[in-house]
């Protein structure tokens, strides 16, 4: 095709991450006769194998890393091409990628996923983590400091402070307790001690979702201090397990050695040798009273410094949609997610979005709240297949199931973690008891419970409980006559409810 030719297509997908390609093969099936076109900036696509529904809501499936040919060998009717949208015009139903040229669509998705919203950009020595490339990079910086500072709350900075070994952390946590994103205080109690102990040799074996990479972890040279994103490329996000065959390891020969900051921020950045922070400020705790030089320094909001190798900001995603929306009607959320309908449908007629590039703005039940994860990202991809092909074909289509209970199974500090529902009580107000039930090291149970219905749980360790509890959630049966003995360990709850 010459530079300024345009290729018509019936459904255009932008986006390699689990989201893009789920709806390209959930289109490819559905219309086996058309051409699916698929547009990413990366080398690589995510592919799902092995999907299991483990239950109403639950799932368990592998991604892999693959070549794009992985993607057009198993759907012959799906063609991969790499190449960045540079621009789209939906008044004529047009995208323009980075090499010139014109793709015009009957339907389009965007899953062009999210990057890291980083605590300053342009700081050599402030890294976020979000693809294979990014990771690399962290690996490299790792395995020559002796010190680092983690900031952010949730996901990322969970899973580093406790994956990391041979280097002392910093970890500036915004609230009173870690992991706020995933869970409350008593849970944060429950997983602390982890971090005060070694790591098992052998990881936890944990049913759910897993990640693998045919790239290995080699180096070029050009990858050796700067990720692919500092060079504004846009790799796919990482998954479960991506630390599983990386060496997160640094120069020290310690384990853990996480020192928490609770409920501070950092309020500036010094670099090399500048020593800007006065050492009155600092209270004079091992971390903070040496003479050390370090490449550079953290002053955080309750007057503490410290100096570090580098500082990773574990500080959440921004959806990339600038390429889409300038020019263009599309409707931007708070977070700066591109608005989908219950549809799928964005502001601009014939666009859809899926995955963590979109903002959920139907009224959701009351049971599911949206997060940026895999899981919400494959089901969204493959609904909004299903709705570009009802409206394609003229029909009506109903809100899939999945959208109906909030379900995440996924592993913290070596324990498996199950979130389910309004599993940390979001939005329910003041109206709600919480029932508990905790043994230490073995497992913590946590039930939200409003008006003897069932909400919410978290469940972490080997509880067996889930599969109980999504029944229970979905089915919002009053369990007021049977209070606490909802968590009697000695009562077989399952018999119960048969
Ligand atoms: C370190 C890490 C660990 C995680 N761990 C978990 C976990 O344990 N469990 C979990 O559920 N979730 C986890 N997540 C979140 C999960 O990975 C994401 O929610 C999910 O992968 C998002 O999928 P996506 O397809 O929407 O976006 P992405 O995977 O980001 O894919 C976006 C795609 O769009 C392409 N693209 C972007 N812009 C353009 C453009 N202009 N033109 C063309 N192509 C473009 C990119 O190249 C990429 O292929 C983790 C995320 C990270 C970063
Ligand atoms: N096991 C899992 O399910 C995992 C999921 N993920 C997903 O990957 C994505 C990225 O992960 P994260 O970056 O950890 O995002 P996140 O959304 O999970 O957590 C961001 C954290 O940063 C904090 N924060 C935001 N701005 C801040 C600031 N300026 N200073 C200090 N703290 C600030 C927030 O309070 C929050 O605790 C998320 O969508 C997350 O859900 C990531 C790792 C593991």
């Amino acid at each position: 095709m010459a530079a300024t030719e345009s290729e018509k297509c019936k459904f255009l997908i932008v986006g390699g991450g689990i989201a893009g390609v789920t709806c390209a093969e959930q289109l490819a099936s559905q219309f086996p006769s058309d051409e699916i076109i698929l547009l990413t900036a990366s080398p690589l696509i995510k592919a799902v194998t092995n999907f299991k529904q483990v239950s109403k809501v639950l799932e368990d499936f592998d991604v892999e890393e693959q070549p794009h040919s992985f993607l057009e060998e198993r759907n012959p009717n799906v063609r991969v091409i790499q190449s960045a949208v540079k621009a789209l015009a939906a008044d004529q139903h047009t995208v323009c990628t980075e090499d010139g040229r014109r793709y015009v669509y009957e339907k389009l998705c965007i899953c062009a996923g999210a990057r890291p919203k980083l605590i300053t950009h342009g700081n050599p020595h402030v890294l976020g983590i979000r693809d294979t490339d990014s990771a690399q990079v962290f690996q490299k910086r790792l395995s020559s400091a002796r010190r680092i500072a983690v900031v952010g709350n949730g996901g990322i900075a969970l899973e580093l402070v406790y994956e990391i070994e041979g280097c002392e952390v910093i970890w500036a946590v915004k609230d009173k307790a870690m992991g706020n994103t995933f869970f409350d205080a008593g849970a944060a109690q429950f997983l602390v001690p982890q971090l005060e102990s070694a790591k098992p040799k052998a990881p936890a074996i944990c049913k759910r979702t897993k990640y693998s990479t045919e790239a290995c972890f080699v180096l070029g040279p050009e990858h050796q201090e700067q990720s692919a994103a500092e060079r504004g490329e846009l790799g796919s996000a990482l998954g479960p397990d991506w630390h599983e065959g990386i060496k997160l390891k640094g120069t020290k020969e310690v384990s853990h050695k996480v020192h928490f900051e609770y409920q501070c921020e950092i309020s500036q950045i010094s670099y090399e040798n500048t020593l800007a922070f006065p050492e009155h400020g600092s209270d004079q705790t091992e971390s903070t009273a040496d003479k050390e030089l370090w490449p550079v320094y953290i002053q955080l909001t309750n007057g503490k410094t410290y100096g570090c190798d580098f500082i990773v900001s574990a500080t959440g995603v921004i959806p990339n949609t600038e390429p889409f929306v300038r020019g263009n009607n599309l409707e931007v959320a708070e977070d700066c997610g591109l608005k989908v309908n219950e549809h799928m449908c964005t502001s601009e007629p014939d666009i859809y979005a899926a995955g963590d590039v979109c903002t959920t703005a139907w009224e959701p039940s009351s049971l599911w709240q949206q997060m940026r994860l895999w899981t919400q990202a494959r089901q969204m991809g493959w609904y909004a297949a299903k709705c570009m092909a009802a409206d394609t074909l003229g029909q009506s289509i109903e809100m899939d199931f999945c959208f109906e209970l909030f379900a995440h199974i996924t592993k913290f500090f070596n324990h498996k973690v199950v979130l389910l529902g309004k599993y940390n009580a979001q939005g329910l107000g003041r109206d709600h008891e919480l029932l508990l039930r905790c043994t230490k090291g073995h497992e913590y149970v946590k039930v939200v419970m409003q008006r003897g219905r069932m909400m919410g749980a978290v469940l972490i360790g080997d509880t067996d409980l889930e599969e109980t509890f999504e029944n229970l959630i979905l089915n919002q049966m009053d369990l007021s006559a049977y209070g606490e003995d909802l968590l009697n360990p000695n009562i077989d709850i399952e018999d119960y409810f048969d």
